[in-house]
């Protein structure tokens, strides 16, 4: 291998992980609209960090600019001073249907007859390619590879002028996980599919209203948490207020679990519970049923530093600040020349030996997705002198790969999908490994076996709550390169 792909496996495996999937903020009355969409989307970078957008109206006109990385890279000389106006829509992404370009990134704008309106989009579509296939016999030419063309274009050739009944009939043409924000010159409109697998919360600022994917960003721009959007709902806001209407027959709830487990912030409320408690409470159940022989608890940095503080409140060992991550390694980051696997890890996560060496570690992590993270952790904690390491995982084994807007990997990658948990311990070279059970899982959430959950549980069942009509086509093709 030369020295370019040196650089290239070491860089992927350091960004070896599930990844975010996007972050939606809107709103709607407020004459500093821009800016705050863009302190909301901050607020919500770890949702995606591989493209950003903003797009507002004054009224009469709509003004965009979006462009790939993070919002520091698409935001950085005037360009949000460029953008006017009393509503705006934002987001940042991390792509699930079609690539990472700039023609994906969202806001994605579309001029018709009637209006110019632009969609931001968490989630991901199962009948995205279909759908595409029929609106291309029909004549419509897309201009990106991404899902959320598909909306854009199904609101367009809705057949209606009104814009709220256009986007109640294409949302009614979509399957999957979905919540999405669209702006015109005279409205705000937001929705939740009916599963509610993706989770989108109402917020107030003044006279202003606020939707976005987490409350951590009405928190962080001084607004008032309202409620989250029901599955199903749509919310429109215009000049004389906000109104609410079902958008489709009321389904049976199926809220993605792993918003809980890895993906929200911790001081975030999701559909009702605080992402942080529900962490802690899942590592106290860890605790409790899976215990182990050790000296010290140490949460990998940082989305399980809650779970690891539950497992050590419950098996009252010490908890111990035993990783320390570096808070600049992003997923863009380009590693210097000396480039190996070792140092890609180093570079990211280091074990501090002066806590560690002749411990037996308790090691709580959220997830193991393809295992590598666990793997170096492992390593890297022997290295530092830790005699034993008990690994504890604060949800079940992760064997499935999600088709709703969390892009984790396909099955074949999946460490849990190909391997036994004994042959996991094996890999990850750890001295005992325990995962949640399912049940386990849903008591975090205070439900007992057997009741009926309102979540989903795919990537670890298998059971989707949707018939998955894209597989079996054809795989996307790559949209045209531009810039060489
Ligand atoms: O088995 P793997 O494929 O390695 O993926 C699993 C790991 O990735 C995630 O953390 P991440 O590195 O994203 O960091 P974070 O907790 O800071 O978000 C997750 O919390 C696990 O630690
Ligand atoms: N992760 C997401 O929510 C991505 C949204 C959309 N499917 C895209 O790829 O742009
Ligand atoms: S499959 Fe897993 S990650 Fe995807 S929505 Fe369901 S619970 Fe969430
Ligand atoms: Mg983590």
């Amino acid at each position: 291998m030369d020295e370019w792909h040196n650089m290239q496996a070491a860089y992927s495996d350091v960004d070896d992980r599930p990844h975010e999937e996007c972050g939606v903020f809107g709103i709607y009355g407020h004459e500093q609209a821009v800016a705050l969409t863009y302190y909301g989307l901050v607020a919500l970078q770890h949702r995606g960090q591989e493209a950003a957008g903003i797009t507002s109206t004054d009224g009469s006109h709509m003004f965009s600019h979006k462009g790939l990385g993070l919002l520091t890279d698409v935001f950085k000389s005037g360009e949000l001073e460029q953008l006017k106006g009393h509503a705006a829509i934002g987001h940042v992404r991390y792509s699930t249907a079609g690539s990472n370009t700039i023609q994906n990134a969202q806001p994605i704008a579309l001029s018709t007859h009637a209006r110019n309106f632009a969609i931001a989009h968490n989630g991901n579509l199962v009948n995205a390619r279909w759908l595409r296939i029929q609106l291309e016999q029909e004549g419509s030419l897309f201009q990106t590879t991404a899902d959320t063309e598909v909306i854009a274009h199904l609101i367009a050739k809705a057949g209606v002028d009104d814009l709220t009944e256009a986007v109640r009939l294409a949302a009614n043409r979509i399957e999957g996980g979905f919540a999405f924000l669209i702006l015109s010159d005279d409205e705000l409109i937001a929705l939740r599919d009916p599963l509610g697998l993706r989770p989108m919360v109402l917020g107030k600022l003044g006279e202003a209203y606020i939707v976005a994917s987490e409350s951590c960003a009405l928190e962080t721009v001084g607004a008032t948490l309202l409620r989250d959007i029901e599955p199903g709902e749509l919310v429109r806001i215009t000049r004389e207020g906000f109104t609410s209407m079902r958008f489709a027959e009321r389904r049976q709830r199926r809220m993605c679990t792993f918003e809980h487990v890895y993906f929200a912030r911790p001081d975030s409320d999701v559909d009702g519970w605080n992402v942080h408690s529900v962490r802690k409470r899942l590592g106290k159940l860890l605790a409790e049923r899976h215990p182990a022989d050790g000296d010290i608890v140490i949460g990998v940095p940082d989305s399980s530093v809650s779970a690891a503080a539950g497992y050590a409140e419950a098996s009252r060992l010490p908890l111990e600040m035993g990783l320390i991550k570096n808070k600049y390694i992003a997923r863009t980051f380009i590693q210097p020349s000396q480039a190996l696997r070792d140092t890609g890890v180093r570079l990211k996560l280091n074990a501090v030996r002066s806590i560690v060496e002749g411990k037996r570690v308790v090691l709580i992590d959220d997830s193991i997705v393809r295992g590598t993270t666990s793997r170096r952790i492992v390593r890297l904690l022997r290295g530092a002198g830790a005699t034993q390491v008990h690994v504890r995982i604060s949800s079940p084994p992760y064997v499935s790969p999600c088709h709703y807007g969390i892009d984790t990997a396909k099955e074949d990658e999946l460490i849990a999908a190909q391997h036994s948990i004994e042959e996991i311990r094996n890999l990850i070279e750890a001295d005992s490994l325990e995962f949640l059970t399912v049940d386990e899982l849903m008591a975090g959430f205070n439900f007992a076996p057997g009741d009926p959950v309102p979540f989903c549980n795919a990537c670890f069942t298998r059971r989707y709550p949707t018939e998955l009509v894209d597989q079996g086509l054809n795989e996307e093709i790559e949209p045209i390169h531009i810039g060489g």
